[in-house]
């Protein structure tokens, strides 16, 4: 059995996990995760059947393979139902989902220049610098992905794969921490490494690592930082380019 954590963990600097992946730990303010902690719930009540449930946490979990995600789902751009992007999604009862404002995607234009720089990304991408801020410039996601954990909640491997386009996914965390394991682009077990991602903590998954299996088995108790004042659980938003809409290519 691999470890829970590795020391590596303990050290909270940006780290290369694999070539385009990379952990940059604190990467948000606790302004900027209490600002998203407010807008998460907001978004918890963006349709009809939404109103009115358990303060604006997504009350939707959608079905895997038949069974019941333990996480709960809601999104920004574009709704997320049976493996696909859609718009009609039934679940919804119509109701369309907000779109992905301005600052959530200059937020994952600066996450891509955070990750990639050559001192956190020295395998993934070659360094060219005007044509590095060409290529972060034109990322554009029109999709985010709101999930829920509450604390004995856990997502399963997967590949991020409904997308058209290969741009990076860029993922942060909010609340409780929650154990992130990083697999290889193969299949669904070893090699793989755990990661906690903290309040606050930025990982970033493209290039050679874009179809990386990835879930998380297991969410910590008592660790969302008390200045942020949400006790329970863990937020994690990740921002996709799906190369479906008109704007993302
Ligand atoms: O919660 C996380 O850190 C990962 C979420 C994820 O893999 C997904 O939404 O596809
Ligand atoms: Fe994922």
């Amino acid at each position: 059995m691999p470890a829970l954590f590795s020391d590596a963990d303990l050290v909270r600097q940006p780290r290369e996990i694999y070539p385009g992946c990379v952990h940059v730990p604190g990467w948000l303010s606790m302004n900027q995760q209490r600002f998203l902690v407010g807008e998460f719930f907001r978004w918890g009540q963006t349709t009809p059947e939404r109103e009115g449930i358990s303060r604006g946490i997504p009350p939707h979990s959608p079905e895997i393979y038949g069974k019941k995600m333990s996480v709960r789902l809601t999104s920004l751009g574009w709704h997320w139902s049976d493996y696909a992007y859609r718009n009609d999604a039934p679940e919804f009862g119509g109701a369309q989902p907000f779109a992905v404002p301005d600052w959530l995607q200059r937020m994952g234009r600066q996450a891509l220049d955070a990750a990639y720089q050559p001192s956190t990304a020295p395998s993934w991408p070659a360094f060219d610098g005007p044509q590095h801020a060409e290529w972060v410039s034109s990322y554009c996601p029109d999709v985010a992905l709101i999930n829920y954990y509450a604390p004995h909640a856990s997502m399963g491997m997967h590949q991020d794969k409904d997308e058209r386009s290969s741009m990076p996914i860029v993922s942060v965390s909010m609340g409780n921490t929650g154990v992130f394991r990083a697999g290889n682009s193969e299949n669904k077990n070893m090699p793989f490494e755990d990661i906690l991602l903290a309040s606050g903590d930025l990982i970033v998954f493209g290039g050679p690592s874009r179809f990386m299996y990835h879930g998380v088995p297991k969410i910590l108790p008592d660790t969302s930082p008390a200045e942020l004042n949400f006790p329970e659980g863990r937020i994690n938003i990740t921002l996709r380019q799906t190369g479906l809409s008109p704007a993302g290519n």
